[in-house]
């Protein structure tokens, strides 16, 4: 994490509401606000419907906030058009890397070309020579063969599109890189590969992450600071080290008692914590710093327990 704690990106109360028919509403985000600091790894983590996706598509601007505000380097990007030029200037510099490398990639692409669209959006290369040269630096950036560049992705191994869809996103250069569960369909063996590769990058160019996920098994040694999300709200916020050892919030807990321990002897004996999901929120209940850095959602009383 950055020393001086510069804020990239800024999500202030923002609402994103899906009308499904009248008088049905989804509140897929309601209401969240965090920061996210220059070059570091900030995880979003819940179990599926909690509103992670949609909190990192409305930041990159796939959809119109119904309420709030996105601040990227300090400028309010919530009210830009989302087509328009001003939103193709931001997007150079937020990029997605996607859940399912089979189906993010188009098969009838080769790959140089897959790899090169935001070079040719952003008209970044001014001859095939240096477009092919570009290609060619960013595949072994992320340690593939540059000599692949002419074949397709029904060539390479679901690991190895998931270094394409980096390279993809790498292409145009980004300060930021939203990874939606990027190792999520990988086996195993292969996640610990991408996410290495990914640290590596992030290190050698100053990236910030969003990473998505929906558990804390890999999320909690990549995060830097980590926001759990449950039915559209962020309910914690702690550094990595924080949530993991001091978790106050039940969902957090359960979602902790869930990492399988690799040890077979502990694992024997770990107890799995439930979560009621019938508890509703409460209208004096909010997010808020119960200890340094550490945010809570809860109310007055329950916050002052803690502090004390
Ligand atoms: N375009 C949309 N139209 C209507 N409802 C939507 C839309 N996108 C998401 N939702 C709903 O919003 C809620 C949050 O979805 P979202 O995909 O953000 O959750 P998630 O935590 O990312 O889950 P997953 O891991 O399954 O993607 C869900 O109830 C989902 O059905």
């Amino acid at each position: 994490m950055s020393d001086q704690k510069e804020v990239i990106v800024s999500v202030k109360n923002l609402k994103q509401y899906f009308n499904i028919g009248k008088p049905n509403m989804v509140k897929a985000v309601d209401d969240v606000s965090f920061d996210i600091y220059k070059g570091e790894t900030f995880g979003l983590v819940g179990e599926s419907g909690s509103g992670k996706s949609t909190t990192g598509r409305s930041i990159i601007r796939l959809y119109n906030p119904t309420d709030g505000h996105i601040y990227f380097n300090g400028q309010d990007i919530s009210t830009i058009k989302s087509h328009g030029p001003k939103m193709k200037e931001f997007r150079r510099e937020m990029q997605m890397i996607f859940q399912d490398p089979y189906a993010s990639l188009n098969p009838r692409m080769k790959v140089k070309d897959i790899i090169a669209e935001g070079l040719d959006v952003h008209h970044l290369v001014n001859s095939e020579d240096e477009r092919d040269k570009r290609v060619r630096e960013l595949l072994d950036m992320v340690n593939l063969n540059p000599e692949h560049m002419t074949r397709y992705p029904y060539e390479f191994s679901g690991g190895q599109r998931q270094r394409i869809g980096i390279a993809r996103a790498l292409a145009v250069d980004p300060q930021f890189i939203i990874a939606d569960e990027p190792i999520s369909a990988l086996d195993v063996s292969i996640q610990a590969q991408v996410v290495n590769l990914m640290q590596d990058i992030q290190k050698k160019k100053g990236l910030t992450y969003l990473f998505i996920a929906h558990d804390l098994s890999m999320v909690k040694y990549i995060s830097d600071r980590i926001a759990v999300m449950y039915r559209g709200k962020i309910v914690e916020l702690a550094d990595s080290d924080e949530i993991y050892n001091n978790p106050l919030h039940a969902y957090t807990k359960s979602l902790l008692s869930a990492i399988p321990v690799p040890d077979p002897e502990i694992e024997k004996t770990r107890t799995r914590i439930d979560f009621d999901h019938k508890r509703p929120f409460l209208d004096d209940q909010r997010l808020q710093e119960v200890l340094p850095g550490h945010f809570l959602y809860c109310n007055d009383e329950q916050a002052a327990k803690i502090k004390n």
